[in-house]
């Protein structure tokens, strides 16, 4: 049987995801999207030279032992004092106040002795303490935040510094689930006799959420043709960006997922590759519709999800794919066979650093060792299996 190569499979499917498109969003919702267009600055920041300190600004030069400087105003923020300092003179100051034309620099209130509108200093003068110089944080037309960026607080802060009150961000797919098989029942049915309760859908929303708009779940669909024919009709006639099914992908009597997509006019690009778990995933477009069969078996869904959709999500997003992890094994991991395998592993912290202890877990159905796992393990076809200490690939699972 021929099985695709993971990587191949993701070129495809990678070759069908849309060029990012850019949205328009208010600072107040744009946490966690990624961004399409830079972040830069239209004004210096500060724009004026500000005081660090509640305190006085004079010349520097002025300040010498035993002299006293003549108290001539006060500038506070957002009312500066208007005039100029001059010799032997300085102005009382507060925090983030312009520093007035003529001082050069501040000394902050614990370090001086204010009386009868003359001050004093306990302290030599430093030329430029105390004082954040015009432009010193950001310039104007500086980039201060890169397209491509995912927006977290820190990015959102410097963009409402830099006075942008929107910002242009990747516009995010709609994302429609449908799980498929006569055995599923809803989480909290009274379960019955060969049922099996469903849960791929409640591990794929939230997989995917951080990346869609929506993501909508349709369900479930029995394995009769007449009932998954009109549940993926009524998917398809919602217009969404991408399909996701989950189960029937197999090669069953009753694994019927392929032929109804193809009747509905699915295009499809592949079906079956050569990892496990997973092998059994198809792909393919009905339009503009990215149309992905995910295999039901829990763990393969989700690994599949993992490895294929969050890629064509970030894509989508215009969201670069990171990196492997590269990290030390905690214990070594046995032999594979000829199919890539997606191995649970736990993050376990040592006196030496982060080091990835493989679950002894293969079962695709096996959801509570899924559970455990911080990352999968990617071991090649035919890995001969690593020593303890050996660096192996991994792919975290709690990431955007
Ligand atoms: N003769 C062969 N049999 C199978 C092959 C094969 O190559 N030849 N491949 C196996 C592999 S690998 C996988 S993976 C599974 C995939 O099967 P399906 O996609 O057809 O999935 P189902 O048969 O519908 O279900 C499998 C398993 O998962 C449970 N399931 C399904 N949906 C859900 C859900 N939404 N939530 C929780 N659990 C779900 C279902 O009850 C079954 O236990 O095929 C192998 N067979
Ligand atoms: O691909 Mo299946 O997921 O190995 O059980």
């Amino acid at each position: 049987m021929n099985l695709l190569p993971v990587e191949d499979a993701i070129t495809a499917i990678l070759k069908r995801v849309p060029e990012p498109i850019a949205e328009t969003v208010e600072l107040a919702v744009a946490a966690g999207r990624v961004l399409l267009q830079p972040v830069i600055a239209t004004h210096d920041q500060p724009p004026f030279n500000a005081s660090a300190m509640d305190g006085y600004a004079m010349r520097a030069a002025d300040v010498v032992d035993g002299h006293t400087l003549k108290l001539i105003g006060t500038s506070q923020a957002g009312a500066g004092f208007p005039g100029s300092v001059g010799e032997g003179e300085a102005v009382r100051i507060f925090t983030g106040a312009p520093v007035p034309a003529g001082a050069d620099t501040v000394i902050m209130q614990e370090e001086a002795v204010a009386d009868g509108g003359f001050v004093s200093f306990t302290v030599p003068a430093r030329l430029g303490h105390s004082v954040r110089p015009l432009g010193n944080d950001f310039a104007k037309g500086q980039v201060l935040v890169e397209a491509g960026v995912r927006l977290a607080p820190m990015q959102l802060a410097v963009a409402a510094a830099a006075n942008a009150a929107t910002l242009q961000v990747a516009k995010r797919p709609c994302v429609s689930l449908l799980a498929t098989g006569d055995e599923l029942v809803l989480p909290g049915s009274v379960v019955g006799t060969d049922q099996i309760v469903a849960s791929n859908s409640s591990g794929l929303r939230p997989l995917l959420i951080p990346y869609a708009e929506t993501v909508i779940d349709h369900g479930i669909a029995r394995d009769t043709r007449d009932e998954l024919r009109s549940k993926l009709d009524e998917v398809f006639a919602s217009q969404p960006d991408i399909v996701i099914t989950t189960g029937g992908a197999s090669v069953g009597d009753h694994d019927i997922v392929r032929d109804i997509l193809l009747e509905l006019g699915v295009t499809l690009d592949f079906w079956k590759i050569n990892m496990r778990p997973g092998k059994p995933l198809m792909f393919g477009t009905r339009g503009k519709t990215l149309v992905f069969g995910l295999p039901g078996n829990p763990v393969s869904a989700m690994v599949t999800a993992l490895v294929f959709i969050r890629p064509a999500l970030r894509q989508w997003l215009g969201y670069p794919e990171p990196m492997l992890w590269r990290l030390p094994l905690a214990a070594p991991t046995p032999p594979n066979s000829a199919r890539r395998h997606f191995m649970r592993a736990q993050l376990v912290h040592t006196p030496t650093g982060p080091e990835l202890l493989p679950i002894p877990q293969t079962d695709s159905g096996h959801t509570s060792s899924l559970a455990r796992a911080d990352m999968l393990i990617v071991q090649p076809g035919g890995d001969p299996g690593q020593q303890a200490g050996a660096i192996v690939e991994a792919l975290p699972l709690d990431y955007f």
